[in-house]
């Protein structure tokens, strides 16, 4: 990894403004997906450093709380500024640790950046109210102050971006934060952390522990300080997490799994739909919790768009993230592969066809082909279960009905998208749709200033746009009489 800034690469946690190794001086090795090889080390933290971070963002929060909205704002833009200055070494770092092309590891970390923007921005709006009070002599006012010490448990997917959807709005309302990135890709998290420092977050405001995750979550969880958690990965996770953090009645923010379907009508635009098909499903190699899960064509296009979307996504080349031109790197593990085989086998047996790909690919490691499979049908498991991985089975239907009742079978209820050009079609299916998000005529629909989250089984609340610095803050009422 050549950095034009080696400070950036970081193998030491950062605590209170401070650069630590474990209290036992373990450590855990950091792999480069695609090649196999160590490219660094971490500390294997435990419980007691967490604590030592916790009890130091509580002593940071007076200070970094009585600072004005402007002094926070002017803070959190410095940081979106070091972090575009730096974009080739940060993208460099989370190519290295997670595997995605350099260009689309370039578009997180500018996505990333645009978090620390918006929220530097949203800083200075956070207004409260004074309400018509019932009697002459008294004002009701309302104010929003913040929540106190916040936790974030990030995944390994979106290294750099789904940290700063989360520090943004807790730096922005007032709130110290403890972090804990994915122990596969810990080193983003940590550049993040030499940026912090440079842009001047108090030492204690912002930190990072990695190791057990089980002991430190059970930690951050378990810890009457921490006043909120905010939680990016897995439903499964989510779920434990959730009954961790309900003795301490803590304010929860999850961001969890999906099964986003992808609706193709017979009057849609067929090339914009498999552009739109390529972009959702192929993204990070199909590793993103808004991917395509579940293609579900009308039967009048069904031959059309499958011929269409195997000839575009043969063209997708696979390899080692730093490669020029390369589209789909590695998936992050051997698990990851395992699933996705998993997904093609039951598949197969149970009468689908592979008609591109559907099997790990000549480089080795844990690149898969890019995969396309015909005849799904929904006793499948790829028809409950998230893939996450660079497969795309397409599912037949003939009624606007049945495309919106196979799209909502589902716990899940994250990200969707259809394809359409009739009216009347898009709001009667944009409002049945039982999802978070809904991607018209669209494959790719995150942004900072949009709410993102998910309903159902994927999640509580919404990060970004002017909803996301909700969830940092506390409403006070105060009843002024005697006027
Ligand atoms: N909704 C979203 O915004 C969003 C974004 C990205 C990923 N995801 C979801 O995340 C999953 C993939 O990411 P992943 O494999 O990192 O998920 P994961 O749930 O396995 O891990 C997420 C984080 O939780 C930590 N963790 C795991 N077990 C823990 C425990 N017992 N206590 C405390 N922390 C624990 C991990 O170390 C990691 O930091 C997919 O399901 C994907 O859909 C959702
Ligand atoms: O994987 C989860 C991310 O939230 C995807 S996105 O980059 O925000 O669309």
């Amino acid at each position: 990894m050549n950095l034009k800034d080696p400070t950036l690469l970081r193998q030491q946690c950062y605590i209170n403004g401070q650069w630590q190794d474990a209290d036992n001086k373990e450590s855990i090795p950091v792999n480069n997906p695609a090649t196999g090889e160590i490219i660094a080390t971490i500390p294997k933290m435990g419980a007691a450093e967490t604590r030592r971070a916790i009890d130091a963002a509580n002593a940071a929060w007076p200070a970094w709380r009585k600072k004005t909205a402007k002094e926070r704002a002017t803070i959190l833009r410095r940081w979106n500024d070091l972090m575009l200055a730096n974009v080739d070494d940060l993208a460099a770092i989370l190519t290295a640790e997670q595997g995605k092309p350099l260009a689309e590891a370039k578009g997180e970390i500018a996505y990333a950046a645009s978090y620390l923007e918006w929220f530097s921005e949203e800083a200075r709006r956070i207004d409260g109210e004074i309400i018509a009070a019932p009697a002459n002599d008294r004002r009701f006012l309302v104010i929003k102050q913040p929540v106190g010490v916040t936790a974030a448990i990030t995944p390994w997917n979106f290294p750099s971006a789904m940290i700063t959807r989360k520090v943004g709005p807790a730096l922005a309302a007032g709130c110290p934060m403890v972090l804990k990135p994915a122990t596969q890709t810990p080193l983003s998290a940590l550049a993040l952390a030499v940026l912090a420092e440079r842009a001047g977050v108090p030492a204690g405001v912002f930190s990072v522990v990695t190791g057990s995750a089980s002991a430190i979550g059970g930690e951050l969880t378990a810890n009457p300080i921490v006043r909120k958690l905010s939680f990016t990965g897995s439903t499964e996770v989510g779920r434990k997490l959730i009954a961790q953090s309900a003795e301490t009645v803590k304010k929860l923010s999850m961001e969890l799994g999906g099964n986003a379907p992808f609706i193709v009508f017979d009057d849609a635009d067929l090339d914009a739909a498999v552009e739109g098909a390529i972009a959702s499903k192929y993204r990070n190699a199909g590793q993103t919790c808004v991917c395509a899960n579940r293609l579900l064509v009308q039967a009048g296009v069904y031959d059309a768009f499958a011929a269409k979307l195997a000839a575009a996504v043969g063209k997708l080349k696979v390899g080692n993230g730093f490669e020029a031109g390369v589209t789909q790197g590695p998936l992050i593990d051997d698990n990851a592969v395992a699933k996705v085989e998993e997904h093609i086998a039951d598949a197969v047996a149970k009468g689908a066809q592979v008609i591109l790909g559907g099997k790990r690919h000549h480089l080795g490691q844990t690149f898969f082909e890019p995969t396309v499979i015909t005849g799904v049908t929904r006793d499948m498991k790829v028809a409950k279960e998230e893939t996450f991985g660079p497969m795309a089975p397409l599912f037949k239907f003939e009624t606007e009905e049945e495309a919106i009742a196979m799209a909502n079978d589902t716990e899940f209820g994250l990200a969707s998208y259809f394809y359409s050009r009739d009216i009347g079609r898009i709001f009667r299916v944009g409002e049945a749709l039982e999802y978070g998000m809904v991607g018209i005529n669209a494959g790719i629909i995150s942004s900072e200033v949009a709410p993102f989250g998910g309903v159902k089984q994927s999640g509580l609340g919404r990060e970004g746009s002017h909803h996301g610095i909700e969830d940092y803050v506390e409403l006070k009422y105060l009843c002024l009489a005697g006027l």
